[in-house]
């Protein structure tokens, strides 16, 4: 699951965006109080101020020109103008073509490219395409025993030549070695600076391999920088898209950001951690609704078709009604199976409530402990939690052999979950118009 790059935006902003409610139309107050949130947000994330200057400039021109589509609020309509600005900047899908093709990986040093080789092919390998690397970086003594091994821990081919120091024949070669692959990946050597020397070799190397697609592999972490190294790779040998590395780390990603609109490129992949699996397709539609506090529900809609079965996840009953400590066992039982609770609530359109982060882990394991705790209580308390008081809670302790804290757990379940049902039921909406209300 995707690490917001923009953190930082995304508590502020909903935050404003929450406070323009019943509002038919969107006062130049509004925008401007939402704008410097934005601007906030976005300057702490690295991003270049020209770049947020421009995004609130747009942003505010459309609020207060454009006139809500009918039906829409004016709530709804700033939503909109914020995701389509924001979408414009990060790019709207990238297609990845799951075709023959040869790639090239070019960044900075200790960027990441060596372990986006490996998972890059892991990736394509996962298509089903034959898959195979290249050392090209013949700069950095490890560089090639660390992907050879990487390559081996994918189950990929590799070509690489540990004396030599001639990239472009070391491409030449393991062209020919790889011909019967279907993705060729060529690793090159990081850049520290924009060296003449290094810059000249980048060429040839990519005149040789004549690249379908030239990949920048940026930290994300990286800061203000970014924007003079992002031109300076696309001015010698063209840009196709960038991959964000590092996303796991403490990273702002606004220097990321920076080099995508720099380079009119977008960003097609995010690695999020050493293993080579910690790596995906990145996604603007998910990524910024999100962002924006709308709810991943397509994805989260999507994936409850995959995993559950229609009756397992009754929301509309779940609202209805008082909660059981049944009904929570139950729900908590089929909501798990969608992912980690955690992830599930911040798909979902909640509203202002915030869950404490413990509250969320919730494993196998543990619902195995309140089996065994409900197993110990009456039906009485079963159905209404409520009458159970701390001399009731030591007796179900002690009946489950389980402790005290753990029984005053569930019942902290209980009343999150009906505090939950309460904000949904709030709103008046049956769950299926909400998803649609909410989905895009
Ligand atoms: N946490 C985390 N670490 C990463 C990620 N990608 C790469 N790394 C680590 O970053 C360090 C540098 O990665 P490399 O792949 O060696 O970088 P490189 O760009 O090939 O380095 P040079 O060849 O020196 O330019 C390594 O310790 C990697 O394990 C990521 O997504 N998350």
């Amino acid at each position: 699951m995707i690490i917001l790059v923009l953190d930082n935006l995304g508590g502020s902003l909903k935050k404003s965006i929450r406070n323009i409610v019943g509002k038919g139309r969107i006062s130049e107050k509004d925008v401007k109080e939402l704008n410097k949130e934005i601007q906030r947000a976005l300057l702490k994330s690295d991003v270049d101020v020209r770049m947020v200057k421009a995004l609130t400039d747009r942003i505010k021109k459309r609020a207060l020109d454009e006139k809500p589509p009918k039906g829409a609020s004016a709530r709804e309509h700033i939503i909109n103008i914020v995701y389509d600005e924001l979408v414009n900047i990060v790019g709207k899908g990238t297609e990845i073509p799951v075709e023959e093709q040869d790639i090239m990986l070019v960044g900075l040093q200790g960027s990441g490219k060596t372990t986006t080789a490996a998972k890059l092919a892991y990736y394509f390998k996962n298509k089903g395409l034959k898959t195979g690397v290249i050392c090209a970086d013949t700069h950095r003594p490890g560089a090639y025993s660390q992907l050879k091994k990487l390559c081996g821990e994918v189950n990929c081919l590799f070509y690489g030549e540990q004396e030599s120091e001639d990239a472009v024949s070391v491409v030449k070669n393991g062209l020919k070695e790889l011909n019967k692959t279907e993705v060729r990946i060529v690793d090159t050597a990081g850049r520290h600076s924009l060296e003449s020397d290094l810059i000249t070799e980048m060429e040839e190397i990519e005149e040789t391999v004549g690249a379908d697609r030239t990949y920048l592999v940026i930290d994300a972490s990286i800061g203000k920088g970014v924007k003079k190294q992002a031109n300076a790779f696309n001015d010698a040998i063209g840009i196709d898209g960038v991959i964000i590395t590092k996303l796991d780390g403490t990273a702002k990603g606004g220097g990321a950001l920076t080099a995508v609109s720099e380079t009119d490129t977008k960003i097609a992949f995010i690695g999020s951690g050493e293993k080579y699996e910690e790596f995906e397709e990145f996604d603007p539609d998910s990524f910024i609704s999100r962002l924006l506090g709308m709810g991943d529900i397509q994805k989260l809609m999507h994936r409850a078709e995959e995993r559950l079965d229609p009756e397992d996840m009754d929301m509309e009953s779940m609202m209805k009604g008082d909660l059981t400590l049944k009904d929570v066992y139950q729900q908590l039982e089929s909501i798990t199976k969608l992912g980690p609770l955690k992830q599930i609530m911040s798909m979902l359109p909640t509203g202002p409530q915030k869950l404490p982060d413990d509250a969320l882990d919730i494993t196998k394991e543990k619902m195995e402990k309140f089996r065994i705790i409900m197993d110990s209580m009456t039906d009485e308390e079963l159905e209404k939690p409520q009458v159970i008081g701390s001399s009731r809670v030591k007796r179900i302790a002690r009946g489950s052999g389980t402790s005290r804290e753990e029984v005053n757990e569930l019942l902290k379940y209980h009343k999150m979950m009906k505090k939950l049902m309460k904000n949904m039921r709030g709103k008046r909406l049956p769950m299926n118009k909400m998803m649609k209300k909410f989905g895009r």
